[in-house]
C-alpha cells in the first residue's frame, strides 16, 4: 500500500487521466545503450526555417507574396542557407511565391529553397512546375507513417504506404531528371509514433531509390509531428535512426520538433546530441498548435554556451518586428532572449546582483584592457549580454514594489547621474516602496527622480535659510553668516568652523537648532547628508553650487518634520 508522505498533501485529480496512454504503450523505442547523454553540442546544426510553409499553414491569414518576400529576405539576412519556402501545390498564393523567387532571381547563390509536397503525382508535378528555373532546390516529400494515421487518415497498411511513397519518389526522380541542383528530402510524418523498423524500411528504401551519395545526399527528416513523450525518448528514437540508417554518409539526418508538451527546444537539442545534423523550426516558435521548435532560442542557446550559432541575431528586435508583421502574431514578453521582459529584473535581490555584476564586468574589462562588448560575460541573472542582441541596459532594471535599494540606486545613477551613498539607498528605497505599494505600478526612471526630488531636494519649511554667505577667513577657519527662520522666529546668525558645513551647523545651533552631521558625501552632481536633530536621524540631498548646504538643510527639515 502506498502512503502519502506528510510533506505532500496533494490529492488525486478528478480529471480523467486514465484516458491517455504512456508513450511506451504507443511506440517501441529500441535504444538502450544510448550515447547521447554524454555528448556535447560543439557546432551548430544546419538550421532550416520552415516559417514560410509549416509556420504559414498554421496562420489564420496565410502570408501573401509581399509578406513572404519580406520574411524570406529576413531569413537570408540572418544567415539561413536552406529555407523551406512553401507548399506550392497547396494554393495559388504558395505557388506564385515560389515562382516569384524563381523568376525574380532573388535567391542568393548559397541559399537553397525547399518545397514541400505530398505523395501524389499531380501535386508533385505542380511542385516541379513551381521550381522550374531555380538553380538549386530540395523537393521534400511527406506522408504520415504511424499506425493511427495509417489506419484512420490514409486507410493504408504498411505495404501500401511504401508503395505510395515509392511511386511518388520515382515520379520525383523522373521529374528532376539530371538536374544537378535538385536534391530530395523525405519526412515520415508522425515519425515519433512510427515503428522504428518501418521508418528504416521507408528511409533506406528511398536512400537507395534516389541513389543517395555523399555528393548528393538525401535528407531524412524525422518529425515529432505531435510531441508524445519527454525529450529523452525522442533522443533515443533519433539515436536509433542515426545508428541504423543505411548509407549514413549519404544521409542528412534532420529533425522537426513541435512543441505540444512545451519541450520542443529540449527535443531538438537532445536530438542533435543523438546525431541529428539538421533542425527544422520557425522563428520564435510559430507553427501548428503550440508551434514548431523555435530556431531563435536554439541558436541563442548555443551562443550562450560559447558556440558559434552560424546566424546573426545581433538585432533581435528588428528580427522580431519583421516576424510579428509577417505572421500577424505577437512574440510573448517572456519569450527566451527576445521578449520585452526577458532582460529585465523587477525584484530587489536580482537587481542588486545585476547592478553589482555589471559594475564588476566593466571593472574587469577595464583592467584587462578589453572592450566591455568583447570581455567574457558572467553577470548574475543575465545568461547573455543583452547588448549582444541589440538591447540596451536601460530595460535591464525596472522598479516596482518588489524592488530593493540596489535597483533604485542603479536607475538613479544610470538615468540621472545621481550616485546615492550606500547607507542612503535603503532610506530612498523605503520611500519608493511606499509609493509603488500605493500605486501598485512600476516607477519609471523619470518618476523615481521626481520622487527623489520631492523627498530630498527641497529645503523644507521648518527651518528656512534666507540670505547667506560663507567664506574662509583664515586657513581652516570658515565663517557662515545667514538669516535663519526657525518656526516663528527669524534672526541673523553667524557660525564658525573648520569647514563651511561646520560653520553652518554652528549658525544653526545659534538659532536653537542643534544638528549633528553623521554622514556627508558629495559627487559631481549632488551632495548627501545624514543629520541627527533632537534624537531623530534623517537624510537630505542638494544639487547645484550650494549642494552641501542644501543637503544639510534638507536633512534637518526632514528630521524635525
Ligand atoms: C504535418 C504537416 O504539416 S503536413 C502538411 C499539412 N499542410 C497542409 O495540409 C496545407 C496544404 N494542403 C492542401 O492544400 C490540401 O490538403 C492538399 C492540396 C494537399 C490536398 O487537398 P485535397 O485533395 O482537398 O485533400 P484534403 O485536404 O482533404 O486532404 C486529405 C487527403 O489527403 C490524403 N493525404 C494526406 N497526406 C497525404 C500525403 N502525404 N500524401 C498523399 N496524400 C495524403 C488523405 O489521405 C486524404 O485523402 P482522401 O481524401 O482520399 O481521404
Ligand atoms: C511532415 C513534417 C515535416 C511536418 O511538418 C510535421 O510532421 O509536422
Amino acid at each position: 500500500m502506498t502512503t502519502t508522505p506528510v510533506w505532500n498533501p496533494q490529492r488525486p485529480s478528478p480529471m480523467p487521466y486514465h484516458r491517455y496512454r504512456p508513450f511506451q504503450d504507443r511506440v517501441s523505442v529500441p535504444v538502450t545503450d544510448r550515447a547521447w547523454p554524454a555528448a556535447r553540442i560543439e557546432r551548430a546544426p544546419l538550421w532550416v526555417p520552415v516559417d514560410l510553409r509549416d509556420g504559414n499553414q498554421a496562420l489564420a491569414e496565410p502570408m501573401d507574396t509581399p509578406r513572404k518576400r519580406r520574411f524570406f529576405d529576413l531569413l537570408v539576412a540572418v544567415g539561413f542557407k536552406e529555407i523551406e519556402v512553401g507548399y506550392p501545390s497547396a494554393s495559388r498564393t504558395d505557388f506564385d511565391f515560389v515562382r516569384h523567387l524563381a523568376d525574380g532571381g532573388v535567391v542568393p547563390d548559397d541559399v537553397t529553397p525547399v518545397v514541400f509536397t505530398p505523395a501524389r503525382a499531380d501535386l508533385i508535378d505542380r511542385t516541379f512546375d513551381a521550381i522550374e528555373g531555380l538553380s538549386r532546390a530540395v523537393v521534400h516529400l511527406y506522408i504520415a507513417t504511424s499506425p493511427v494515421w495509417r489506419e484512420v487518415v490514409l486507410g493504408r497498411g504498411r505495404a501500401e504506404v511504401w508503395r505510395t511513397v515509392r511511386g511518388a519518389a520515382e515520379h520525383m526522380a523522373r521529374r528532376a531528371g539530371d538536374a544537378p541542383g535538385v536534391r530530395f528530402q523525405f519526412s515520415p510524418e508522425t515519425f515519433n509514433l512510427t515503428e522504428p523498423d518501418f521508418v528504416l524500411e521507408l528511409c533506406d528504401g528511398l536512400t537507395q531509390l534516389w541513389d543517395a551519395s555523399p555528393d548528393r545526399p538525401v535528407t531524412h527528416n524525422l518529425p515529432a509531428t505531435v510531441e508524445i513523450a519527454t525529450p529523452n525518448v525522442y533522443a533515443d528514437q533519433i539515436e536509433y535512426a542515426h545508428r541504423n540508417l543505411a548509407r549514413r554518409d549519404s544521409v542528412i539526418l534532420s529533425v522537426h520538433p513541435h512543441n505540444d508538451r512545451g519541450t520542443g527546444v529540449a527535443c531538438a537539442e537532445l536530438a542533435v546530441l543523438a546525431g541529428a545534423q539538421r533542425v527544422e523550426g520557425c522563428l520564435f516558435g510559430n507553427g501548428e498548435r503550440t508551434g514548431n521548435v523555435d530556431l531563435v532560442t536554439l541558436a541563442l542557446n548555443l551562443y550562450a554556451q560559447g558556440v558559434d550559432p552560424m546566424v546573426d541575431l545581433g538585432d533581435i528586435d528588428a528580427v522580431r518586428d519583421t516576424v510579428e508583421h509577417c505572421n500577424r502574431l505577437p512574440v510573448h514578453p517572456r519569450h527566451p532572449y527576445a521578449g520585452d521582459l526577458v532582460h529585465t529584473a523587477f525584484s530587489g535581490t536580482h537587481q542588486d546582483a545585476i547592478g553589482k555584476g555589471l559594475a564588476e564586468h566593466a571593472r574587469r574589462a577595464r583592467e584587462s584592457g578589453v572592450a566591455e562588448a568583447q570581455a567574457p560575460w558572467s553577470v548574475p541573472y543575465l545568461p547573455i549580454d543583452p547588448a549582444d542582441v541589440g538591447r540596451s541596459y536601460e530595460a535591464v532594471i525596472r522598479v516596482n514594489s518588489q524592488s530593493g535599494k540596489g535597483g533604485v540606486a542603479y536607475l538613479l545613477r544610470t538615468h540621472h547621474g545621481i550616485d546615492l551613498p550606500a547607507r542612503m539607498r535603503a532610506d530612498f528605497a523605503r520611500v519608493v516602496q511606499e509609493a509603488t505599494d500605493d500605486s501598485g505600478r512600476e516607477a519609471t526612471p523619470k518618476e523615481l527622480y521626481e520622487l527623489f526630488r520631492a523627498t530630498y531636494l527641497t529645503d523644507g519649511a521648518a527651518v528656512r535659510l534666507h540670505d547667506w554667505s560663507a567664506r574662509e577667513e583664515a586657513p581652516g577657519v570658515h565663517r557662515f553668516v545667514c538669516t535663519l527662520e526657525a518656526g516663528d522666529r527669524v534672526g541673523d546668525h553667524e557660525g564658525t568652523g573648520a569647514g563651511p558645513l561646520t560653520a553652518f551647523v554652528d549658525a544653526l545651533a545659534g538659532a536653537g537648532v542643534a544638528v549633528e552631521v553623521l554622514d556627508f558625501t558629495e559627487d559631481g552632481t549632488a551632495a548627501f547628508a545624514e543629520c541627527r536633530v533632537g534624537g531623530v536621524t534623517a537624510w537630505g540631498a542638494g544639487t547645484g553650487p550650494s549642494a552641501a548646504v542644501h543637503a544639510v538643510l534638507s536633512a534637518v527639515n526632514r528630521a524635525v518634520r
